[in-house]
C-alpha cells in the first residue's frame, strides 16, 4: 500500500472579476458582467485542482475590480494575513479582476509578513466564453500556491501559464489573453500543474519590508494626474490638488512635468502632499534628475514603477514616514 502525504491546504479567496464573469453567449467575450459567479463554480469547473491541494473557498467579494476601493484592499490584505497566520493554511489564492490585480498584488507583496505562497489570478475572458482562460489560470494558481518551491518569493501573479512577481507585472492589453507581462520577464512558468522557477526578485518584499498592516488604519487620499499635450493648470485645479496626501504625476518621458502645471503641483507639495514623478510611457525608469531639473527638490521619482503601483508605494511610504528623503529612499528600495 502506498501512503501519500497529505495535500497542502490552500484557501481560495474569491473577489469577483472576469474569472467569475458571465455573458449571454459563448462567443461574447466583452459584453459580460464581472463577478456574477461564486467560488464554488470555479471549483466545479476545475475539479482537477483538488488533486493538487485541499481547497477551501471563501467568497470575499463579488465585484468588478475597477470598483475596488482602498478600504476593500486593506480588508483583503487583513484577511489574507489572518489566513497565513494559521498553521492549518499552506497557501492562499486570490481570484481577482485583472483591471486592478497589479495594484492589489503589489500592496500584498509589501505588507504581508509571511513566506507562505500567495498567488493572485484572474481571467481575460468570462467563464462562459469559448476557450475561457479562467479555469487554466486557476489551476496554475493552485499549482503554484500549493508548491513548497513557491515559498519566500513574494506575492505572485499567475496568468496564461506565466508566474510573475507582483513587483513587476502589468496588464498590457485590454483584451489579449497574454496581456500580463513583466519588464524583466516572468519568474517562471507552470507546466502540467508544476511550477518551474528561473529567477527571483532582488528587491525586498513581504517580511523583509518596513511596512506593517498593524500600523495602517486607512490609506491616505491619493490620485494620479495623467500628462498630455496641451495640458494646462485648469487640469491640476480640477484635481483640487490641495485635497490629496499623494499625487502621482504620470508625466512625459523621464517623468517630465509641463511647465504649465508645475506651480499647482508645487503648491500641493507645499501644502503637504507627496508629489511623485512617474512616466506615462508604459515602461522605463524615472530618474531623480529629470528633464525638469527644478523639480528635483522635494519631488519623488519612481525608479521603474508604473504610476498605479507608485500610488500604492507612496501610500505605504506615508505609513512609516513623511520625510521626503526617506520616501525617495523607499522608492529606490522597493
Ligand atoms: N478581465 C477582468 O477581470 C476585467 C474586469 N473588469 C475586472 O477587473 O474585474
Amino acid at each position: 500500500m502506498t501512503i501519500h502525504p497529505p495535500l497542502p491546504h490552500v484557501v481560495v479567496l474569491a473577489t469577483g472579476g472576469t474569472i467569475a464573469g458571465s455573458a449571454a453567449s459563448a462567443t461574447d467575450s466583452t459584453g459580460y458582467r464581472a463577478g456574477t459567479g461564486a467560488v464554488d463554480d470555479l471549483f466545479a469547473a476545475v475539479p482537477q485542482a483538488r488533486e493538487l491541494a485541499r481547497l477551501t473557498g471563501e467568497q470575499f467579494a463579488s465585484m468588478d475590480s475597477s470598483d475596488l476601493t482602498d478600504e476593500i484592499l486593506l480588508a483583503l490584505a487583513r484577511r489574507v494575513a489572518e489566513l497565513l497566520a494559521s498553521d492549518d493554511v499552506d497557501g492562499v489564492v486570490v481570484t481577482h479582476g485583472t483591471d486592478t490585480i497589479e495594484e492589489s498584488a503589489y500592496f500584498l507583496h509589501l505588507v504581508l509578513d509571511s513566506a507562505k505562497p500567495v498567488v493572485l489570478t484572474g481571467a481575460m475572458r468570462p467563464a462562459t466564453a469559448l476557450s475561457a482562460d479562467g479555469p487554466m489560470n486557476f489551476y496554475g494558481a493552485v499549482a503554484v500556491a500549493s508548491a513548497p518551491l513557491s515559498a519566500g518569493r513574494g506575492v505572485l501573479v499567475v496568468m496564461n501559464d506565466d508566474i510573475h512577481s507582483a513587483r513587476d507585472v502589468t496588464k498590457t492589453s485590454s483584451l489579449r489573453v497574454g496581456s500580463f507581462e513583466s519588464p524583466y520577464g516572468p519568474l517562471g512558468t507552470v507546466i502540467d500543474g508544476q511550477p518551474r522557477f528561473y529567477r527571483a526578485v532582488s528587491r525586498p518584499h513581504t517580511s523583509a519590508t518596513e511596512f506593517s498592516l498593524a500600523s495602517i488604519r486607512s490609506l491616505p487620499s491619493s490620485g494620479i494626474l495623467f500628462a498630455h499635450s496641451g495640458v494646462d493648470d485648469s487640469v491640476a485645479a480640477a484635481l483640487d490638488a490641495t485635497r490629496f496626501d499623494v499625487i502621482v504625476h504620470a508625466g512625459f518621458g523621464n517623468g517630465t512635468v509641463s511647465s504649465r502645471i508645475v506651480e499647482p503641483l508645487e503648491a500641493a507639495r507645499r501644502a503637504g502632499a507627496v508629489v511623485v514623478r512617474a512616466t506615462r510611457t508604459g515602461s522605463g525608469h524615472v530618474t531623480h534628475q529629470g528633464a525638469s531639473g527644478e523639480l528635483v527638490n522635494g519631488w519623488i521619482s519612481v525608479d521603474d514603477q508604473n504610476p498605479q503601483r507608485a500610488r500604492i508605494l507612496a501610500c505605504l511610504a506615508l505609513s512609516v514616514t513623511s520625510d521626503q528623503d526617506e520616501i525617495q529612499r523607499i522608492f529606490d528600495t522597493y
